[in-house]
């Protein structure tokens, strides 16, 4: 191995040398380019401002200040890509490759191809280095040794994979290497697993495994739903995939037309660094509670946080919740919309100033000229395409008062030739049509909000036709009563431009239904992380609006914080009778690769069937389980924290609540320096963080200690997925601490498993 060491070293060597090679022309390339940038926009901003006004043929100016501008655009473009090269040339400069695969291919020909983590190619544009998402580099990722298939633009090729080699690279010098047999080896995977946590989660390229390879390079899928236990990477190879059909499907994909959903803000921060490490940009990211911000202006709606918070002293009626979260109320309002009588339609008076502009009857005599075969939603448009008619002529004929030449009388100079628009500057033969025009603009300018509400559907009263819907719906149950309850408090809600989770959902739904509205067509991707936290509901309003969007759905049903636990089989058969596409592929994830063997064994043993979860073999201490009451507790935890911190960079403290996360914050703030972290909060500081379990989705720390794990927080089985998700989130140690009664759950657990420590009165 020594002498096969020293030639992948000269190897190396070599292809350092080019990339130093190629890295010098890029650099005098994009020297160049730049002042070529420099040049053209001086240039430009010299012509468009002085033409203008000089020459006399303002078409002529105006076709040559857009060829300029094409210039500019393409000079920027190519700057940037000689950038792109440059940062990719500087970073396999570091580490050229991770991995070796020796084939045989069909012509019987020997070929030892090195992957890394973008193509490099010689003077004689041979590859010395292939991209990791190169069909070729499938069988690096897929195959054992033997004959392999990987896909061609031509269909699949077979090969005859002789040798796997891995690599650890750093600062051109090969550090580690070892032939392996498995997919990718351990050794590898027990390194990067040893490291410490970070601020931001690291991209697993050089050691993705062969199930998450098939998450990864799925193309075929309308509906990839993954599976996946706590820790199994499915966030990570989420995040390869996006990188994977960006580097596939450069031509027609764009990263703003893939869009992620994430639990928390805390999360998207977490995340953000994958794809640029990977030379790709950032997906656009949302959580759910921002992404009904936008779409409900002007209502605070509730978050799920919140709702949780709040139902810790008051329990929701959760019969009432999982029917109006289901797929079938989507269907109920589907139909509902789809047979409300042109009587029953809401409208809304569009104000202006205080006064009523159009009446609500006014647009109801509109609506209902409109023909009655056509459905709601195209009536709806041709409603609103009268009402801005009408607007218009309304604009032309109150331009026409002479309150409006006296207005724009008043206007200085400046403000006048704003008005008239520097390309509309003696434009006009008589100083009569110049003033026509320059009266309709402002009149039109004033006008704005009217014709915005027109246009944003603002003249149909959702919120009435909401309630409506309640009460009809109500009257068809066996229990009305609640129904109008549930009316009242929609409405009482609304009074403080209020509204619930679980009221937001069918509301928008049945908006666009009848508006014809909140659809985005140009989505391609959209990717939903944690699926378990989101109802039936939801995820079919998003399928509603990215109707031409695939869809990634990932998530761990076990680790569900804000119901009970469903097992994967029911879970997953739910979102495929509610997405009913064409291909639908389930990935099941069952390794875990976060947490220490000990950490993982614990961790599972809560669960009803957790068997199936396999624990990565990496060894740790066991985890400890404190019983105390909440003054001996809170003494440990402290001597636990100054011994802690010596050692390891995070260490999360978990609680059930957000109220027990401030009271530890009170107590511990002068001492420790902790931070306590929120819903808003964005980043997570390398040091003692406090926070409630919700806000650790996805997240992990390299010591956990959950706090509180009492018969109050956790009295049955209906809070398992929180002990799992929170036991989950350690990477090297965890340390349960009662501070009270232990939970009932504790018992569920092998004495084995941990280590106890009884904290005895005296
Ligand atoms: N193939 C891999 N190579 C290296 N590290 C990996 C690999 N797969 C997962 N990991 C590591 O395991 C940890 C868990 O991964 P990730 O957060 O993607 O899992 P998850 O399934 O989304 O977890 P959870 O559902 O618990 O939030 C991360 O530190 C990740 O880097």
């Amino acid at each position: 191995m020594e002498a096969e060491l020293s030639q992948e070293q000269t190897r190396v060597d070599e292809v350092v040398t080019e990339i130093e090679h190629q890295l010098v022309t890029v650099e005098k390339t994009l020297a160049k380019a730049h002042a070529e940038t420099s040049a053209v926009e001086q240039n430009y901003s010299e012509n468009a401002s002085i033409n203008t006004f000089e020459i006399d043929d303002a078409s002529e100016t105006n076709a040559e200040v857009q060829q300029q501008r094409q210039l500019v655009a393409r000079v920027v473009e190519t700057e940037t890509i000689l950038k792109k090269q440059e940062t990719t040339l500087n970073e396999l400069h570091e580490s050229p490759y991770f991995g070796r695969i020796d084939i045989k291919d069909a012509a019987d020909e020997n070929e030892s191809l090195y992957i890394g983590m973008a193509s490099l190619q010689d003077a004689e544009q041979d590859f010395l280095i292939y991209d990791w998402r190169a069909p070729v580099s499938a069988i690096y990722y897929n195959g054992t040794l033997g004959d392999v298939t990987y896909p061609t633009p031509n269909g699949r090729a077979t090969a005859e994979l002789l040798n796997k080699r891995q690599f650890t690279i750093q600062h051109g010098k090969i550090t580690n290497m070892f032939d392996t047999d498995e997919t990718v080896g351990d050794e590898m995977l027990q390194y990067a697993l040893g490291q410490q946590s970070d601020e931001y989660m690291a991209n697993i390229v050089a050691t993705i495994q062969k199930e998450q390879n098939d998450i990864i390079r799925d193309t075929t899928s309308d509906l990839l739903v993954v599976q996946g236990v706590a820790g199994s990477g499915k966030t990570s190879a989420i995040l390869q995939r996006i990188a994977f059909l960006l580097f596939h499907s450069r031509e027609e994909l764009s990263s703003d037309q893939i869009i992620l959903f994430s639990p928390n803000r805390l999360f998207s921060h977490y995340i953000s660094e994958v794809l640029p490490s990977l030379g790709e940009r950032n997906m656009r990211q949302v959580t759910l509670a921002e992404f009904l911000k936008a779409r409900l202006e002007g209502l605070n709606v509730q978050t799920l946080f919140n709702r949780y918070e709040a139902e810790q002293n008051a329990p929701a009626n959760q019969k009432l919740r999982a029917e109006m979260e289901s797929a079938d109320f989507m269907q109920v309002i589907a139909k509902y919309t789809e047979q409300i009588a042109d009587k029953a339609l809401r409208f809304a008076d569009i104000e202006y100033n205080g006064a009523v502009f159009f009446s609500a009857y006014h647009i109801k005599v509109v609506y209902s000229r409109q023909a009655k075969e056509a459905k709601i939603a195209e009536r709806m448009l041709r409603t609103k395409n009268e009402l801005i008619n009408e607007l218009k002529r309304k604009i032309i004929h109150e331009a026409q008062q002479p309150w409006v030449s006296a207005a724009i009388n008043e206007l200085d100079d400046e403000h006048y030739r704003d008005l008239l628009g520097l390309e509309n500057v003696e434009k006009f033969e008589s100083s009569d049509d110049e003033m026509e025009y320059v009266s309709e603009k402002f009149v039109r300018i004033r006008f704005k909000k009217i014709y915005d509400a027109i246009y944003n559907n603002h003249f149909f009263d959702v919120y009435s036709q909401y309630a409506d819907f309640l009460t009809a719906y109500g009257e068809q149950t066996a229990e009305p009563a609640i129904w109008v309850e549930k009316r009242e408090r929609f409405l009482a809600e609304l009074e403080y431009h209020r509204i619930d989770l679980v009221d937001a959902i069918p509301l928008m739904y049945l908006r666009d239904l009848v508006t014809g509205s909140g659809q985005n067509r140009r989505m391609q991707h959209v990717f939903i992380d944690e699926m378990q936290d989101y109802s039936i509901a939801q995820m079919l309003y998003f399928k509603h609006a990215f109707p031409r969007a695939r869809y990634t759905i990932l998530g761990d049903s076990e680790q569900a914080l804000f119901r009970s636990i469903e097992s994967p089989a029911a879970l997953l058969t739910r979102l495929k009778d509610a997405f009913q596409v064409k291909h639908a592929n389930l990935i099941t994830l069952n390794k875990s690769y976060r947490s220490t063997k000990q950490i993982t064994e614990f961790g599972k043993a809560f669960l009803p069937d957790g068997d199936q979860i396999q624990a990565f073999t990496r060894d740790g201490d066991l985890p400890i389980v404190v019983e105390s009451d909440a003054k001996q507790g809170l003494t440990y935890l402290r001597a636990k924290l100054n011994g802690l911190r010596a050692n390891y960079g995070t260490v999360a403290i978990l609680t059930k609540n957000a109220g027990q996360a401030e009271k530890l914050q009170q107590q511990l703030r002068r001492e420790f320096g902790s931070t306590l972290l929120t819903a808003t909060d964005r980043l997570v500081p390398n040091d003692i963080v406090i926070l409630p379990i919700y806000l650790a989705k996805g997240l992990e720390f390299d010591c956990v200690i959950a706090y509180g794990v009492n018969r109050d927080n956790y009295p049955d089985a209906d809070s398992l997925g929180i002990i799992y998700t929170i036991a989950s989130r350690a990477m090297h140690e965890l340390t349960l601490i009662t501070a009270g009664v232990p939970s009932p759950l504790l018992a569920t657990v092998a004495p084995d498993l941990y280590q106890p420590e009884v904290i005895v009165n005296n």
